[in-house]
């Protein structure tokens, strides 16, 4: 009887190994009633292994791993996984029972604190279960690993076990698993959880290294360009003349895939079905993952016409640890047809071509471009103006000469400057709303960090302190992965200043869609914060900088323009995110990262608060 063969996801296959080696017991099998580790077929495998009465898994390249019952769910291993980094420390709990004996188990999800450790070390011999799996938050596999061997060093007797243990994105369901994994490595002998950190916990230096390096800077991720619109739209136009400036700019080396020649070489033979054009897509975004994972640069530009391909596109980008910078060539069909370069169009409307795409074959439109640019009456350069000036702001590739910073011509909502009278009503730069609706009240302050407890607060106490009662201004802060309800960070308290202290006791805030709207100004410590916010938000990027950028910006557009308008003035002027601008995180990094943070945030806030506030000045 021959089954049918399944790849299944990441999520999946570490579920797979769990159930294998014992670690889920009592679960051994996939899809139990109410249970979380979950099987999904798609559904002509289903029907086929419905039918042979089971599916047969394996590995991404290829190799059968197990045979599980269809329906049911029942797990036969066949093989187990060989290979991957740190493999000698995947070991089943028998094996840690035989290997270990009687030893205190510590599952450990996050790099350990110095405290942390000085805390574990009077527990006797211990097994540091590193529970990495597909999903889980914070570090990769490998860095939570690395760091926590080092932390076993600075114990007497600690031995390192990784288990892959999946995110379900269900907490408590996660929860529960990784308990019973815990007492399963365990056998007989006692769990003890890792200490909680303290505020004033740091990092051991080569510890707080590995956490640093492994989320490199957006700058120097890599990366895939992604260029899709119609034929003739300018899609290879604007890459081409992209990836002069980058290589004249001499710091990337780049990867082209460009649709047509990709089609006379790795997708030579496809014709233009929706199922041929899916898989050239999906060819073309394995190859530029796989140059992202290494830090490169892919610039590809195929017409890619499904939203669906592109997204899958996206997701293989992701999981390679890239960034993905999608830019939509809008040019209408009335001009590229008009322009009809290859007498393609022509052809198309005289039936000579089935299935042209924006004639006989459908051109979804992008909801998640990061740029859009309508080519129709411009000129090349200046269209790529709009994708350097995008690219700038993601923080991902900055080939802006200074002198492109400043735009020529102003645009309407400016207008009205210099006090002539204003010929357009100027318009709320965030919101549209004409002015006398908008610029009614104080103008409004969020500042964002991670989690709310050291950066932003710091920011809106201090802020709040220096403008001293201004009517004009109004504060508050959250974070992008805010701890809820939390206080303040001890060290980042002693830093405020003493006239700061005293105030209603702060309570952290996660940043919701419902601040970033009450907000006409949102300042965040990274260039990092301002991107997670820009990701879902992209229609924000007018009003979200990070702190060190706005202070370089009102630097560039200089004294005498405040408020409202300074904010409609920086639209135009306005300096990259670079990371060299951020408050660096002082979380865990001892008492003199909390000050560094602090005489930071002083020194921008300074310029900040007296550029936003519209009150006036005392002589
Ligand atoms: N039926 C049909 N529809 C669209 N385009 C066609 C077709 N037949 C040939 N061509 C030429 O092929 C180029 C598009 O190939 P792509 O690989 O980019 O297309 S797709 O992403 O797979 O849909 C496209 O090149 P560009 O003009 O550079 O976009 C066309 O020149
Ligand atoms: N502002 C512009 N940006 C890009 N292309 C433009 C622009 N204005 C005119 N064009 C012309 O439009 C055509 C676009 O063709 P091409 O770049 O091959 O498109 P695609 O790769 O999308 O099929 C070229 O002949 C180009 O010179």
């Amino acid at each position: 009887m021959s089954f049918p063969q399944h790849c299944p996801s990441p999520r999946e296959l570490d579920d797979l190994e769990l159930l294998v080696s014992g670690a889920l017991a009592p679960l051994t099998a996939f899809n139990e009633p109410g249970s979380v580790v979950t099987l999904d077929l798609p559904a002509p495998v289903r029907e086929q292994a419905t039918s042979a009465g089971a599916v047969e898994l394996v590995d991404p390249e290829g190799l059968p791993l197990a045979r599980v019952s269809v329906p049911g769910g029942a797990v036969e291993p066949l093989t187990h996984a060989q290979y991957g980094p740190f493999r000698d420390r995947y070991l089943t709990p028998a094996q840690v029972q035989d290997q270990h004996p009687r030893r205190t188990v510590v599952p450990v999800v996050d790099a350990l604190t110095e405290q942390q450790i000085a805390e574990l070390s009077g527990l006797g011999p211990l097994v540091l279960l590193t529970l990495v799996g597909a999903g889980t938050p914070d570090l990769s596999a490998t860095a939570l690993i690395r760091a926590t061997m080092l932390a076993a060093q600075r114990l007497t007797d600690a031995v390192v076990v990784a288990v892959p243990l999946a995110s379900h994105g269900d907490v408590d369901a996660d929860h529960a698993l990784g308990v019973q994994v815990a007492h399963n490595y365990a056998g007989a002998g006692p769990v003890v959880a890792v200490p909680y950190a303290a505020d004033d916990d740091a990092y051991a230096d080569d510890i707080a290294a590995i956490v640093d390096r492994d989320r490199p800077a957006a700058d120097e991720q890599g990366l895939v360009l992604f260029f899709t619109g119609l034929s003739g739209s300018g899609k290879s136009t604007l890459a081409r003349a992209l990836m002069d400036r980058i290589l004249e700019q001499g710091t990337r080396t780049i990867t082209s895939l460009d649709g047509d020649v990709v089609r006379r070489n790795l997708s030579a033979g496809l014709t233009f079905s929706k199922a041929d054009r899916e898989t050239n897509i999906r060819r073309i975004g394995w190859v530029a993952a796989e140059i992202s994972r290494h830090g490169g640069l892919a610039v590809v530009s195929p017409i890619a016409p499904f939203d669906e391909t592109r997204q899958q596109v996206r997701a293989m980008v992701d999981e390679a640890g890239g960034a993905f910078f999608l830019v939509h060539v809008a040019t209408p069909l009335e001009e590229c047809e008009r322009r009809d370069r290859k007498g393609l169009y022509a052809k198309a409307r005289a039936g000579e071509i089935p299935e042209f795409t924006g004639i006989s074959s459908p051109y979804e439109e992008p909801q998640d471009a990061d740029v859009v640019v309508d080519t129709t009456g411009r000129t090349i350069d200046d269209a790529l103006g709009d994708v350097i000036g995008a690219l700038a702001e993601s923080g991902y590739l900055d080939l802006r000469p200074s002198s492109l910073l400043v735009e020529q011509t102003p645009p309407p909502w400016l207008v009205e400057q210099g006090g002539a009278p204003a010929t357009t009503a100027r318009r709320n730069p965030v919101t549209g709303a004409t002015a006398a609706a908008q610029d009614a009240g104080p103008l409004k302050v969020l500042f964002v960090c991670t989690a709310n407890i050291c950066r932003s607060p710091y920011m809106e106490l201090t802020a709040r302190h220096l403008a001293a009662g201004d009517p004009t201004l109004e504060f508050a802060s959250a974070g992008t992965h805010g701890l809820v309800d939390e206080p303040m960070n001890q060290p980042m308290v002693d830093v405020l200043a003493d006239e700061v202290t005293g105030h209603e006791p702060f309570r952290s805030r996660r940043l919701t869609t419902a601040e970033l709207e009450w907000a006409d100004v949102v300042l965040t410590a990274e260039a990092s914060h301002r991107q997670f916010i820009l990701d879902d938000n992209p229609a924000l990027f007018r009003k979200v900088f990070s702190l060190g950028q706005f202070v370089e910006t009102v630097g560039d557009i200089g004294a005498g323009v405040h408020g409202r308008d300074l904010l409609a003035a920086m639209q135009h002027r306005r300096g990259p995110a670079s990371t060299e601008l951020d408050v660096a995180d002082p979380y865990r990094r001892g008492d003199k990262a909390a000050r560094t943070a602090a005489d930071h945030v002083d020194r921008l806030l300074v310029v900040a608060i007296r550029a936003l506030s519209t009150a006036p000045k005392a002589p």
